[in-house]
């Protein structure tokens, strides 16, 4: 069977090829296999810590860089551990942690996640929100998303919370506000009928009828309005009409009225993530070469990166910040996207992320942006870079 008894080194033809057009040494990718998993402790558990280390048989590491974040050998499986299934425990690598803390997200933040699915990212935003403020979740494939919305009601997570199935590329709803805040955006004459009512999982009749007769695509297309798919009795949905939430605005209005925060962790080939190389080290070469490394696809790819990004940036506010990240380790994916995006956006500036002095990681290509590999920084690769919307 192809990829049976698949080893990392060394690597396949295909692979390699593919580091090597991409100025990329394959010797990245030599300690995958003895790369920690992490964990994230959810706050209000720091007393279970003994409780997870019985269980699983090994003790936890503090990562003094990440608060938090613990490291365990990477054979250790969390997933049958009563921790993890009463939600005290999240699955999430250190670098992932690290992308959104470059965010800062404070108590009160209207933040954005562009390319939520299926969710490590968006809860560790809400877990630091605290009780003001919301969270917008956006994936544009409508399974991976529901996923999501499974995870915020495992880590019971998801009052401030609201999920559309949507492209990012074009998405447009904006933060729902208290709405003294926001006057601009109220729409007066509207009668305020039909309103947004407490969510059910229970569709209307009518809705389930025209979702059989029309199907349901499992990618969204920017042709499509976005679907919301949960909202939490704080997230600002309830009371809203459909014309309210979906009110669009200009982007000068945006810079008054957009998200505080928004991170596009965008889709990427995924050859920086030691999960999904082990997957495809599962599932064989093969696959890994048709899904992953496909040149047409690379191409749809930057396109799809710039505008993801782009979209993300017209939708913060003046003064907000956006954090960008790919687990891919290329350069056309990440510093080639920041370069192009800064030629086309002149409110946009790369920012320092302060915290990033004490990540064990590298700075990208271009000041100010910084990687994370496998070999130097003991996590899966991840890019990130940082940028503010200047007010002018
Ligand atoms: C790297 S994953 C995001 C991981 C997520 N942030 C997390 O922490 O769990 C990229 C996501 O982008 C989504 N995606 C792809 N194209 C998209 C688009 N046009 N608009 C929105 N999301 C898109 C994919 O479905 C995928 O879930």
């Amino acid at each position: 069977m192809e990829g049976e008894n698949a080893a990392m080194a060394p690597l396949p033809e295909a692979f390699l090829h593919f580091l090597e057009a991409n100025g990329l040494d394959p010797s990245l990718y030599t300690a995958i296999d003895s790369t920690p998993r992490y964990i994230r402790l959810k706050p209000g558990c720091e007393a279970c810590i003994e409780e997870v280390e019985a269980e699983v048989k090994c003790n936890l590491e503090n990562l003094e860089w990440l608060p938090g974040f613990f490291s365990l050998p990477p054979h250790v499986q969390i997933a049958g551990s009563r921790a993890y299934r009463e939600g005290k425990i999240y699955g999430i690598d250190a670098a992932s942690g690290a992308a959104v803390m470059a965010l800062e997200v404070s108590p009160g933040d209207h933040v954005l996640d562009l390319c939520a699915a299926p969710g490590a990212k968006l809860c560790m935003i809400l877990d630091l929100l605290g009780d003001s403020g919301s969270v917008t979740g956006v994936d544009a494939a409508r399974h991976r998303l529901a996923a999501c919305r499974t995870m915020l009601q495992k880590y019971m997570l998801g009052d401030q919370c609201r999920l559309f199935v949507a492209d990012g590329t074009s998405f447009s709803v904006i933060p729902t506000r208290s709405r003294s805040d926001c006057e601009s955006c109220e729409s007066g004459s509207e009668e305020r009928v039909d309103v947004f009512k407490e969510w059910t999982s229970r569709r209307p009749w009518k809705e389930r009828k025209r979702a059989a007769k029309t199907g349901s695509p499992q990618l969204m297309s920017s042709s499509q309005p976005p679907e919301l798919i949960y909202y939490g009795h704080r997230s600002g949905v309830v009371g809203l009409t459909k014309g309210e939430l979906f009110k669009t605005l200009s982007d000068d209005e945006l810079a008054n009225h957009g998200y505080d925060k928004v991170l596009v962790d965008a889709e990427c080939t995924h050859d920086g993530s030691i999960k999904h190389i082990q997957k495809f080290e599962h599932w064989g070469w093969r696959t890994f070469q048709r899904r992953v490394l496909d040149a047409e696809r690379t191409d749809d790819l930057h396109a799809l990166q710039l505008n993801l990004l782009s979209n993300g940036f017209r939708l913060l506010k003046a003064g907000g910040s956006l954090v960008y990240s790919t687990c891919s380790l290329t350069v056309a994916q990440n510093e080639d996207v920041v370069e192009q995006f800064l030629k086309e956006n002149r409110t946009a500036e790369l920012t320092e992320i302060d915290a990033a002095r004490n990540w064990p990681c590298k700075g990208g290509c271009i000041p100010k942006t910084w990687r994370f590999d496998p070999l130097t920084s003991r996590t899966s690769g991840l890019f990130i870079a940082k940028f503010t919307k200047l007010v002018i």
